[in-house]
This record gives structure tokens, sequence and C-alpha cells, in this order.
């Protein structure tokens, strides 16, 4: 690729590869989930987030998201249990979506897209930063929650409001005081295999723990204009 990563022709995920080798590695997300096929393991424990609204900086268009970034100098809004050892940091969460209702989720179901997937990015407090520990194989979790078309979602709209402020690649400004649990489903429950970052630099250091309840979210959910 002669120019940065992107979603087209000349620059999506077929091309990667060609900056990213490792995009042809082991254990690339995303993938399709086939819950007949996941295997019940009794060992793992309940997922555990605990998280401080107070962390939360910023919201950045980042040219291929939008990302809100957390504070992460301390153990204060961190991701425990699950399938994961010790305590990982929450760094930042971001949505990916699609240009119809049909696609946008990365990870599927049977095959099914959902329009949006929410990640929330964690890492692992053994490594000393995020850069260090995306480089490891157990430095990352990401919690990724599915959003189906619905009612209309009041927990997203502090969210939605923050969009057209930052319409252009590289716009950010201030989004404080958000607890990132209030957009969770009801249910915990959880699939969980080891993955990548689904986007380049697509690093093979995540615990990916993907839930199965959707969201909601309704397409003609008001935003400030
Ligand atoms: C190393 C590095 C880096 C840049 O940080 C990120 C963070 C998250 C992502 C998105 N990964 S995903 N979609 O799997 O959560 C990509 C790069
Ligand atoms: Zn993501």
């Amino acid at each position: 690729m002669s120019h940065g990563w992107g979603y087209g022709a000349n620059n999506g995920p077929e091309k990667w590869g060609e900056d990213f080798p490792v995009a042809n590695g082991p254990r690339q997300s995303p993938i399709n989930i086939v819950p007949k096929e996941a295997q019940y393991d009794s060992t793992l424990k309940s997922l555990k987030l605990k998280y401080d609204p107070s962390n939360a900086k910023g919201i950045l268009n980042n040219g291929h998201s939008f990302q809100v970034d957390y504070e992460d100098d301390a153990n204060s809004s961190i991701l425990t249990g699950g399938p994961i050892s010790g305590t990982y940091r929450l760094k930042q969460f971001h949505f990916h979506w699609g240009a119809s209702n049909d696609r946008g989720s990365e990870h599927t179901v049977n095959g099914i897209k959902f329009p949006c997937e929410l990640h929330l990015v964690h890492w692992n407090t053994k490594y000393p930063n995020f850069g260090e520990a995306a480089s490891q194989p157990d430095g990352l979790a990401v919690v990724g929650v599915f959003l189906k078309i619905g009612a209309a979602n009041p927990r997203l709209q502090k969210v939605l409001d923050a969009f057209d402020s930052i319409k252009t690649k590289g716009k950010q400004t201030v989004f404080a005081n958000f607890d990132p649990k209030t957009l969770l489903p009801g249910s915990l429950d959880f699939w969980t295999y080891d993955g990548s970052l689904t986007t380049p630099p697509l690093l093979e250091s995540v615990s990916w723990i993907v839930l199965k309840e959707p969201i909601s979210v309704s397409p003609v959910q008001p935003h400030k204009q």
C-alpha cells in the first residue's frame, strides 16, 4: 500500500498484509462465531468491569472510527475475571459500523453481521504501558458488544451528541464523566478466543471477550445538529 490503510479497494483488508505481514498469522481477528461449536468452560470466571467515569478524557475521530480515550495511569478503570488473569486497564472504546444496517460489525454470529460493534480496549498491567502490552500474546483484552437496530438507546446519546463536533479525521473534543459500563447489556455472558487487533497493526495480542447479548440503537436516534 503506497498510502495509509483503510477500507477502500486499494488500501482495504485484502491489502493490509502488504504492510502488516501478521495479517497472515495464526490468530487473526475477526472471526465468525458459531455458538453451537463453542465449548462451555466451567472454569471461566464471570466478567468484572469497574470503570471510573472521571477517567474519560476525550473523543477523537481517528479517520477509521471515533474513539473515547481514558486515563490509564492507575487501576481505576479495570477489567478482571472472565478468561483473563490479572488486571487489565481500559485504554479506549470505539465502534465499527457499515454504510447500511445489514453490515458493520467485525465479528459475525452464524455468518450474520450486525450493523455495529462496540469495542472496549484494555491492556494487561503486568506490562508498563499499552504499547508494550500490545506486542505480547496476553497483552490486550477487548470486550466486544454487538449493536442491533431497535429502540433508541438513551445510554448512547452522549456519544452520539459528540459526533457533530468531530466530523473530520483528526478532530477531537473533550468527553468527560462517562462510564462505558452503562453501554453494556444486562447479561455479561460471553464467547472468548485468542485473537488479534482487527485493524492495523493487527497484533496477535488480544483476548477477545464478545458479549452474547446485543444492545440496541435506533437508526433515527436524534443527535444534536
Ligand atoms: C500497537 C498499537 C496501536 C494502536 O492502537 C490501536 C488500538 C486499537 C485498535 C483497534 N483494534 S480492535 N478493533 O481490535 O479493537 C487498533 C490500534
Ligand atoms: Zn475495534
